[in-house]
């Protein structure tokens, strides 16, 4: 029988450096997030960023954390109890990262009888610390404990039409009646490095830009192309003009250089142009999370408006919208019926 597992990234039991910090080691130990040797992400992670981040982390996910628990994983499994109504397959949700495994996830699946398996990474674009990472681990999961499990894997869904329309739809929606005079998209960073090493031709990415709008195959595993395709498809179906939007990248870790350029210095930047009315919309996530609802929706707030801003709007990720609702499972459809993935 076919189902579906969707993952999304995870988040901490609770907003706590207790729990905070078992959470944030699995995930920069992962080797596709801070990809240095093992010996050496060891002294980074462990020697210096878990000595310090959780106290931090804890205290801005406290700033967020909902009753029923993270806003992320409610909004996943709200996600998920809408998009299971839509079909007679089962559908289990699975973390990258924390308790609710994706190992979970198939366990769950197989108890119903299932032995094909829609993977869904929940990410519009690739990126080795977001899509691929969750498709190895499945795929290592498979490997150790179901070995006889098919897999199909969900490509990124940047580009594929229907998705672009309700993502759009949802931000003519919160742009409806705010008196804006600028729309950031800011999308969740990475190192320049990985831009390099994703390149399977090895020359094509420049991270200049001189390269993301040039025909490639590198594109394909191009974060950087994808975010910016993303852009110019929503700007072209809101019927905004090139100097009312820019893209930008937020959530970088001090060290390297990450994708540019970095959306706290665009809330800096933009009163000095006159651009003092900013709504602010984060596509690099289905769901709203800690990126989205502390560092945008509160930090980023305030410091546009300490910067001269007048006004500011972060517009809700696409959560667990109807209209996604339905885009998600006329994939699923289109994949049981006719083993046919979007494009
Ligand atoms: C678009 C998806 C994501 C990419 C790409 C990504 C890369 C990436 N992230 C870190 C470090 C951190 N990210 C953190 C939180 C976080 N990241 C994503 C998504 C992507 N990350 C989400 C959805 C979240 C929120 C999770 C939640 O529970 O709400 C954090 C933890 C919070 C903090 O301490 O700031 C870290 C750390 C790196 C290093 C990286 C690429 C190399
Ligand atoms: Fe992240
Ligand atoms: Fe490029």
């Amino acid at each position: 029988m076919k189902g579906v597992l969707l993952v999304n990234l995870g988040s901490p039991e609770s907003p706590t450096p207790k729990d905070v910090k078992p959470y944030l080691d699995e995930f920069l130990m992962d080797e596709r997030v801070i990809d240095v040797p093992k010996v050496l992400r060891n002294i980074i992670v462990r020697g210096i960023i878990l000595q310090s981040r959780p106290k931090k982390s804890a205290k801005a996910y406290s700033k967020i954390w909902w009753d029923e628990g993270s806003p992320l994983i409610v909004i996943s499994e709200r996600f998920k109890d809408k998009v299971q109504k839509k079909t007679k397959m089962p559908v289990a949700l699975g973390m990258r990262y924390g308790k609710m495994s994706i190992k979970k996830g198939f366990e769950e699946l197989r108890s119903k009888g299932v032995d094909e398996v829609l993977l869904v990474p929940l990410y519009p674009h690739y990126a080795m610390s977001s899509y691929e990472t969750v498709v190895v681990k499945a795929m290592e999961d498979r490997e150790k404990y179901f070995p006889d499990m098919k897999i199909t894997t969900l490509p990124p869904f940047y580009k594929n039409v229907n998705y672009l329309k309700v993502l759009s739809k949802s931000i003519a929606e919160g742009l409806a009646g705010f008196d804006y005079d600028h729309v950031l998209f800011s999308y969740h960073g990475i190192p320049e490095r990985h831009i390099r090493k994703s390149d399977p031709t090895k020359y094509h990415c420049k991270i200049d830009g001189s390269c993301c709008s040039i025909n490639s195959i590198a594109h394909h595993t191009c974060y950087r192309h994808q975010c910016y395709f993303t852009t110019e498809a929503v700007r072209n179906i809101l019927g905004l003009s090139e100097d009312q939007v820019s893209t930008s990248f937020q959530s970088r870790l001090a060290g390297d250089p990450w994708l540019k350029p970095y959306t706290d210095y665009e809330f800096e930047r933009f009163p000095k142009m006159g651009k003092t009315k900013l709504a602010v919309i984060t596509p690099a996530f289905v769901s709203d999370c800690l990126e989205t609802l502390e560092e945008i929706a509160m930090e980023g707030k305030e410091e546009f408006l300490e910067a001269g801003g007048k006004s500011y709007k972060h517009i809700a990720c696409l959560n667990d919208r109807d209209d996604w609702v339905q885009v998600m499972s006329q994939w699923i459809e289109d994949w049981e019926v006719h083993n046919m993935l979007p494009a």
